[in-house]
């Protein structure tokens, strides 16, 4: 991409979208929640809303799409808020090296996730969210948050997704019931699985992803959710682990705190300015956006964004 002396958006993002478009190499969509399968990998979207409130998209923008684990950024915000930094006595905050659904680490350090990104480290902080409440009513207060992180209300769970992830969630219950045996699981499994299969089912547009983002900007002008000292952390954990055993890779190609989920999105983070979604359903060899990814390191270059 040419470098003009002031990049504008509103031109840079078609231009991003029409280069990834020009090959096939789309990546594989995730086959093992039945209902992601049969996603049409050929898609790409993305969003970018700045810290002033103004939105650019290009793509596949009005297409709702399985955010999945990136709804661990939000419960990661709500369980913090909950517990404090007592959280930390039951998930730690390094970089695991592993798959998001490996279980073997979960064993060799007796039941403590080691980030609450990776599934097991993600359904402790879903068990903190839940505390002593209904399923339901945590994710209430789940999506209270996410709706108004993002300014609409129209942000919805896609039931047949969590269906399809509760009957083929056997890696999810193996991981619920090992932290179980250790003793770091204070709700039956499927109560906390309940809730987790739920919220990683919530859908957004690519619009409202990057809207939703928005608190973690950090900027005087975005409406404030979370403490600064606690958006800083949530930025240094998203870029240390928010793409598992590609989050190196993450941050060495695009140098910006961001989160992937299965269903194909990523938001990333530019501090104090941006905040940014995009989606295109096929994934590398981590679980990340094959495309999103991609997009993702040529706008950051593009833009000057990288925070290195
Ligand atoms: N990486 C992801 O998005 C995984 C989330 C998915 N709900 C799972 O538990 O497997």
């Amino acid at each position: 991409m040419s470098s003009p002396a002031k990049p504008d958006l509103a031109d840079v993002l078609p231009r991003l979208n029409g280069m990834m478009r020009e090959d096939d190499l789309w990546g594989d969509v995730a086959g093992y929640i039945p209902q992601l399968a049969t996603v049409d990998s050929a898609q790409f979207g993305i969003a970018v809303v700045t810290a002033d409130g103004q939105c650019h998209v290009a793509g596949d923008t009005t297409v709702p799409f399985s955010v999945q684990s990136i709804t661990k950024v939000f419960t990661l915000a709500i369980a913090l808020g909950r517990s404090g930094d007592q959280l930390w006595h039951r998930v730690g905050r390094e970089p695991s090296g592993r798959a998001f659904n490996s279980i073997v680490q979960l064993e060799q350090e007796q039941g403590r996730p080691r980030n609450p990104f990776i599934n097991a480290g993600a359904i402790v902080t879903t068990d903190e969210v839940l505390g002593n409440r209904e399923p339901r009513e945590a994710l209430a207060e789940i999506m209270r948050f996410v709706r108004e992180a993002a300014g609409t209300d129209d942000i919805h769970i896609n039931e047949a997704v969590a269906a399809s992830e509760t009957d083929f969630g056997h890696r999810n219950f193996a991981l619920a019931h090992f932290l179980k045996s250790y003793g770091n699981l204070n709700n039956a499994p499927e109560l906390t699985l309940g809730t987790y299969f739920h919220h990683c089912a919530m859908e957004m547009t690519v619009q409202q992803l990057a809207m939703a983002g928005r608190f973690l900007i950090e900027a005087p002008e975005v409406p404030r959710l979370v403490a600064p000292s606690r958006i800083r952390r949530l930025n240094a954990l998203m870029l240390t682990c928010g793409h598992y055993d590609g989050s190196g890779d993450f941050a060495y190609r695009v140098g910006l705190p961001g989160k992937s989920g299965v269903g194909g999105g990523i938001l990333a983070i530019v501090p104090g300015r941006a905040s940014i979604a995009v989606w295109s359903p096929g994934l590398n060899r981590y679980g990340n956006s094959q495309k999103g990814t991609e997009a993702l390191a040529l706008l950051a270059r593009h833009m000057d964004w990288s925070i290195f």
